[in-house]
């Protein structure tokens, strides 16, 4: 089965790259800039066309949250009207598609973890872009899963979990936010969930579970609690490490407001594709393995 992902640099896209390589059974075709830039609309259904897909995996995106309140025409262009033109071009050469969103489309208000059912409320540019994506994706291809996630890291690209093992090599004491609650997902977990759906789209005619879903690592954390784990992982592995500080959201001042509650509840995706995530502490572990072991060899 082949597999078209867009966004060949970034977290998803790199993930899927490497747990294809065990699957005799999958092949990823990874799609970027030039060829297909979801900004320049002309370019999306030649480049997808070309790949020849069984299925496409939505995952470019504009996701410089803080930079998208100052470019909200570019973010909306390409979260939101570049995703549907993917969706479009998907659906005209009779594939379904698997589209990346976010946590970052809720408010952040309540106190239990946000279903599907949930009415989204997006408090930044960024994820107003991304709800826009979601409606554009739904209308222009009914074979559509979105698949909304949250804090995605990975050894790949730029994320929070590097950022700490980067800011613990020449600081003793690291402040972070205590204050919002959330998911940490291994962007490497998302591929295995996208390998499974794949798995059970590919040449089943009859599949009738298309629809959003939510997919998020197991188990939940503050900002501040991940920072703790990541970094009494990377001592256990004789990496660097550092003392962690609570702060509160007030006194870590963002351009783009972020949800205090990021909690996603992943159970209409266990129930309807009888798939979990693994538990976040252990599957942070082995990216921060990864990551220092990686350090290592290269010198
Ligand atoms: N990183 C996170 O914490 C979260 C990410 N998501 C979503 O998951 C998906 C994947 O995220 P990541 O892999 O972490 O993102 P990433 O930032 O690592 O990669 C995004 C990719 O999209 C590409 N891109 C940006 N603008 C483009 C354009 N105009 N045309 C073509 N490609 C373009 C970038 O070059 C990059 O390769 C995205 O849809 C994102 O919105 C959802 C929740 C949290």
């Amino acid at each position: 089965m082949r597999l078209v992902v867009t966004g060949r640099e970034g977290q998803v896209a790199r993930s899927l790259v490497e747990r294809a390589h065990a699957r005799p059974d999958f092949e990823v075709v990874v799609l970027g800039r030039p060829e297909l830039d979801l900004a320049k609309p002309e370019t999306i259904a030649p480049a997808l066309a070309i790949a020849r897909p069984d299925l496409v995996v939505s995952a470019a995106a504009y996701t410089a949250v803080d930079q998208a309140e100052d470019e909200p025409d570019l973010a909306f262009a390409v979260n939101g009207a570049g995703a549907g033109h993917v969706a479009e071009a998907t659906a005209r050469i009779g594939k379904p598609v698997i589209h990346l969103s976010t946590d970052y489309i809720f408010d952040g208000g309540g106190e239990r973890a946000y279903t599907e059912n949930d009415k989204p409320a997006p408090r930044s540019v960024y994820g107003a872009s991304k709800l826009a994506g979601e409606h554009a994706v739904a209308k222009a291809n009914p074979r559509h899963l979105i698949l909304r996630t949250a804090w995605v890291y990975s050894p790949f690209g730029r994320n929070f979990v590097k950022t700490m093992l980067r800011l613990a090599t020449d600081r003793d004491e690291i402040a972070v936010v205590a204050d919002q609650w959330g998911n940490p997902t291994s962007a490497l977990d998302i591929a295995d969930a996208i390998l499974h759906l794949a798995a059970m789209l590919y040449g089943n005619k009859g599949f009738a579970s298309f629809g959003v879903y939510h997919f998020a690592g197991t188990g939940e954390t503050s900002w501040s609690g991940f920072a703790r784990h990541i970094l009494d992982t990377s001592q256990a592995f004789g990496g660097p490490y550092a003392r962690v500080r609570d702060i509160a959201t007030v006194d870590y001042p963002t351009k783009a407001q972020r949800p205090r509650n990021s909690r996603l509840s992943t159970e209409k995706f266990r129930s309807v594709f009888g798939w979990t995530a693994p538990d976040w502490p252990g599957a942070t572990s082995r990216v921060v393995e990864q990551l220092l072991t990686r350090r290592i060899s290269n010198g």
